[in-house]
C-alpha cells in the first residue's frame, strides 16, 4: 500500500513511497561485509558525532533550572517510569521543539531509571580482545560532545542511576569511566551475530532490516545489544524535522512527589540522529511485537539510548524495536510489521512483548 508522509519538509533521504526506503541506495553487504566506513554518503561510526555548526549557530534556551514536566494525575506514576522504553522522535515533537511536554507523552515517553528499574549495575560479561572496537581505546566521546551528553552535575534524589556502577551519576563513585567500562564490558558482540539486508518484498517490506545470523547463538533475554549512535543535534535543528532515524536523549534527572502529583525534571533536549552517521542500530525496524527495547539510560552521567533484548532471539529472526505510534501518525505511515497481515496503526503506547 502506498504510504504518504504528512510533512511540509520531506526527508531528503527518505522516499514517500512504500516500496522505496531511505536506505535502498545502500548496498547492505557493504555496511558490514566490506569493511568500509562510508557507504553511499552515510558514515558508519563507533562514537557520537556532533554537528559543529548546529551547536554554534543555534542558541539553546538557557536552563538554570531544568524544565518541569506537568504534574501527572496517574496514581501509579512511580511504576510508569519503570523500564518505560524510549521512542523514536515524532514529527510533532520536533515541530514543537521539545519532546517532553505532556501533550506528546504518548509518542515521546522516555524512561528514567527509577529506583526499581536500575539500582543495580547491568550484568557484565567478559571482554575479549576481539570485542574491542577502535572507539573503545581512543576518544569514545568527542570532547565537544561531552558537555552536551552529560547530565547536570547537581543531580538530586535517587531516580537516576548509572548503568555500570549503580550509583547516582553525581556521586563521586561514578565517573566518565563508567561509560567507558559499560561500553567495553556490557554489550554483547552483536555485530558479529547480525547482518543487514533487504526485508522480503511484499506486505511486510520495510527497506533494510537487521537479522540474526544463521549459525550464531542468537541473543539472550536482557542482552545489551548496542548503543544507538548518531549525530548529536540540539533543540531546533532543522534536521530533527526531517530525519526518520532520530531519538531524543532526554532524561529525567529528578522525580519528586508533591500535592499535585509527581514532578519530573528533565535534562536539556538533545537528539541523536543516525540519518547521516550511525551504526547498525539505525537499521532496526519497528514492530508491534518487538524483541528489542530501546531504553534511555545513562552511564557515568552520559546519556544514551541502549538496545536490549526483551526475550531470547533466535538465529534467522529479524530484530525489531517499537518506534511508538506517534512515529507513524506524524509521518502519515502505516505499520507494515508482521504482527498483522495488513498495514495497520500501532497501538497507543502499549507494546506486546511475547
Ligand atoms: C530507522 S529506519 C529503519 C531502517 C530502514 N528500514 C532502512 O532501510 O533504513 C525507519 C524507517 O524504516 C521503515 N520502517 C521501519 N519499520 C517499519 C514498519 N513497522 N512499518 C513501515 N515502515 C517501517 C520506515 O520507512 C521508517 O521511516
Amino acid at each position: 500500500m502506498p504510504q504518504t508522509r504528512a510533512t511540509k519538509n520531506p526527508p531528503p533521504l527518505a522516499s514517500s513511497s512504500g516500496s522505496q526506503h531511505a536506505s535502498d541506495k545502500f548496498e547492505a553487504f557493504d555496511w558490514l561485509g566490506q569493511n568500509r566506513s562510508v557507504v553511499q554518503g552515510v558514515s558508519r561510526i563507533q562514537a557520537y558525532r556532533i554537528h559543529p555548526s548546529r551547536w554554534t549557530q543555534l542558541t539553546r534556551k538557557p536552563s538554570p533550572s531544568p524544565p518541569r514536566r506537568p504534574p501527572s494525575s496517574s496514581p501509579n506514576n512511580n511504576a510508569m517510569d519503570v523500564d518505560t522504553p524510549t521512542r523514536m522522535v515524532t514529527r510533532s515533537m520536533a515541530r514543537k521543539g521539545g519532546a517532553c511536554d505532556g501533550a506528546n507523552a504518548q509518542g515521546a515517553k522516555r524512561s528514567s531509571p527509577s529506583p526499581a528499574a536500575s539500582p543495580r549495575p547491568a550484568r557484565r560479561r567478559r571482554t575479549t580482545a576481539s570485542d574491542k572496537s577502535p572507539a573503545d581505546s581512543s576518544d569514545i566521546i568527542p570532547a565537544a560532545a561531552l558537555p552536551i551528553l552529560q547530565l547536570p552535575s547537581n543531580l538530586k534524589g535517587n531516580d537516576v542511576f548509572c548503568l555500570h556502577c549503580g550509583h547516582t551519576p553525581s556521586s563521586s563513585k561514578c565517573s566518565i569511566d563508567c561509560y567507558r567500562t559499560f561500553r567495553n564490558t556490557h554489550f554483547v558482540p552483536a555485530e558479529s551475530k547480525i547482518h543487514i539486508r533487504h526485508t522480503a518484498p511484499g506486505a511486510h517490506h520495510t527497506g533494510l532490516g537487521v537479522y540474526v545470523n544463521a549459525g550464531s547463538s542468537g541473543f539472550h533475554e536482557g542482552d545489551y545489544l548496542g548503543e544507538y549512535l548518531g549525530e548529536l543535534l540540539p533543540l531546533g535543528a532543522p534536521e530533527v524535522m526531517q530525519s526518520d532515524y532520530i531519538f531524543t536523549l532526554d532524561a529525567v534527572t529528578r522525580k519528586t512527589r508533591g500535592k499535585r502529583g509527581a514532578r519530573h525534571d528533565v535534562a536539556p533536549e538533545v537528539y541523536v540522529d543516525a540519518a547521516q552517521h550511525g551504526n547498525w542500530t539505525r537499521f532496526v525496524n519497528s514492530s508491534c511485537t518487538p524483541n528489542v527495547e530501546a531504553l534511555a539510560r545513562q552511564a557515568g552521567r552520559v546519556r544514551m539510548v541502549v538496545y536490549r533484548a526483551v526475550r531470547a532471539i533466535r538465529p534467522g529472526e529479524q530484530l525489531f524495536v517499537y518506534y511508538g505510534k506517534g512515529y507513524f501518525t506524524s509521518r502519515g505511515l502505516r505499520c507494515l510489521c508482521p504482527a498483522d497481515t495488513k498495514p495497520h496503526m500501532p497501538p497507543e503506547d502499549e507494546i506486546q512483548v511475547p
